[in-house]
């Protein structure tokens, strides 16, 4: 772990403190407190603040229409330091903000670090995206995906100040990547602590249509490595996409580490394919997950009177960390959120389903997948809306987890693809 977070730290010493070639700062604009970020959220939009008033909110929100760009070549580019922005949680100089953040292991919640990573990621595409001549913004911005969180601490202090950072680093038609970076205080410096990756997309002001953003200007070889390395995301995406196990039959490589589970697992007493017996230290798959419910409150509710995503990321991590912690029976550290897909808005009032499945380990690592979905009480239907793949390491070695049907194989690989990807990156 000291070896994984120390190559961690030297990954992303470089990237931290501000992001390559933009502003300090303290050339001009001062940081934006924590607790503004979604009150400037609110403005941008004009969302209402008290729930009986979302209907006329959004209403008022339709003539905005008339705003949209026709074409994308009819906005005016922007560069990476416009929607640059530094916001601070000041967790040291202002204690009375610490007990919201505050776990039982005296460290900071890291759930709610993935809600203001929403809230300020949504944040910085708006000022990618702001016109000067508009009171309200036309865009709906919505979070449609977690690239990636690698994390290159273990414990997140609940009394030092912390730092966010971030810009858009590169930008489609109606699709924007933005890259942020968290980082405390420890002494009179600030040192890195994770380093994101979001996709956010653009729609209408009703949210039914995707809508266009300005393009973006790379202004140095840096950037342009930067933007360059957005485009390759986006086609990693695509790759990684295709060959889903839900579309394509696994690998040769694969099939061979599936049969040979399914080899391990047979009892060696009878001659029968149906006879499986748990090899030593293992636990089978469908033993190791955990299930809880939401009820999906207004309080709960973002800007578009949808459930706020940072909210969802939330409760699928806290969930991810007790499977993984009644899984391992020690303490979990996460190491990295990947490729969490926000599929579906989910509707205030929502039962929200969620499923927190191990499935994958090696040596201290679990990998564990969470499944959200909302049920319809009335028509008994059930849709899925997220997926979220977190990967965690815990104190001691953890058993192995060992998939019996042909389904749960699909899920030990695909966790183990996850988990590769992981490793590779960090
Ligand atoms: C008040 C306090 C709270 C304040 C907080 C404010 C924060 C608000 C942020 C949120 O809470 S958002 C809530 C969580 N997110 C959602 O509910 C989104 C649910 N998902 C969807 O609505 C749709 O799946 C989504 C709009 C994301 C995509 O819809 P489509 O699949 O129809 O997209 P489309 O095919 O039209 O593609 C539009 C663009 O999105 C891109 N895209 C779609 N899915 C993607 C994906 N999964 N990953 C990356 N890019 C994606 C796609 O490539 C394309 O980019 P370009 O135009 O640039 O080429």
């Amino acid at each position: 772990m000291r070896k994984l977070h120390s190559v961690l730290a030297r990954t992303l010493t470089s990237g931290a403190s501000t992001s390559p070639g933009l502003p300090d700062m303290s050339e001009g604009q001062s940081p934006i407190h924590v607790n503004n970020v979604r009150s400037k959220l609110r403005d941008i939009v004009g969302a209402s603040t008290n729930w009986r008033d979302h209907v006329q909110a959004m209403q008022e929100r339709k003539a905005l229409h008339t705003l949209l760009a026709k074409r994308q070549e009819d906005l005016p580019p922007r560069r990476m330091k416009d929607s640059y922005l530094e916001v601070i949680l000041p967790l040291g100089s202002q204690p009375e903000i610490r007990e919201k953040y505050l776990n039982v292991h005296n460290s900071v919640r890291f759930g709610r670090i993935l809600e203001d990573l929403d809230s300020l990621g949504v944040l910085i595409c708006y000022t990618h995206t702001k016109q000067e001549m508009q009171q309200r913004s036309p865009l709906s911005i919505v979070t449609a995906l977690v690239d990636k969180i690698n994390l290159c601490q273990k414990i997140i202090h609940p009394d030092c100040d912390i730092k966010f950072t971030g810009n858009v680093s590169w930008v489609g038609k109606t699709s924007m990547e933005v890259r942020m970076h968290m980082l405390q205080q420890h002494g009179g410096d600030y040192s890195p602590v994770l380093d994101a990756t979001f996709v956010m997309v653009a729609r209408d002001p009703e949210n039914k249509r995707p809508a266009f953003v300005n393009p973006l200007i790379p202004e140095s070889p840096e950037e342009e490595e930067i933007f360059k390395q957005g485009e390759l995301n986006k086609l990693k995406r695509i790759e990684f996409s295709t060959a889903s196990l839900l579309k394509m039959a696994p690998t040769a490589e694969e099939r061979n580490i599936v049969h040979d589970i399914f080899l391990n697992t047979l009892d060696p007493r009878t001659v029968s394919f149906r006879s499986r017996k748990l090899p030593p230290n293992s636990v089978w798959i469908e033993d190791a997950k955990l299930k809880g419910l939401e009820i999906c409150h207004p309080e709960e509710r973002n800007i578009f009177n949808r459930i706020f995503g940072g909210f969802l990321m939330r409760k699928a991590f806290e969930l991810a960390w007790a499977t993984a912690c009644s899984y391992g029976g020690s303490r979990p550290f996460i190491v990295s959120v990947d490729d969490i897909m926000f599929q579906k808005p989910v509707e205030v009032g929502s039962l929200l389903l969620l499923s927190g499945q191990v499935c994958y380990t090696e040596k201290n690592y679990i990998q564990i997948r969470v499944h959200s979905e909302v049920y319809n009480a009335n028509t008994k239907e059930h849709h899925t809306t997220n997926i979220f793949h977190f990967t965690f390491i815990s104190e001691n070695e953890v058993p192995q987890v060992v998939p019996k049907t042909y389904g749960e194989s699909m899920l030990y690989l695909d966790g183990k693809r996850h988990f590769t990807a992981v490793m590779k990156e960090i």
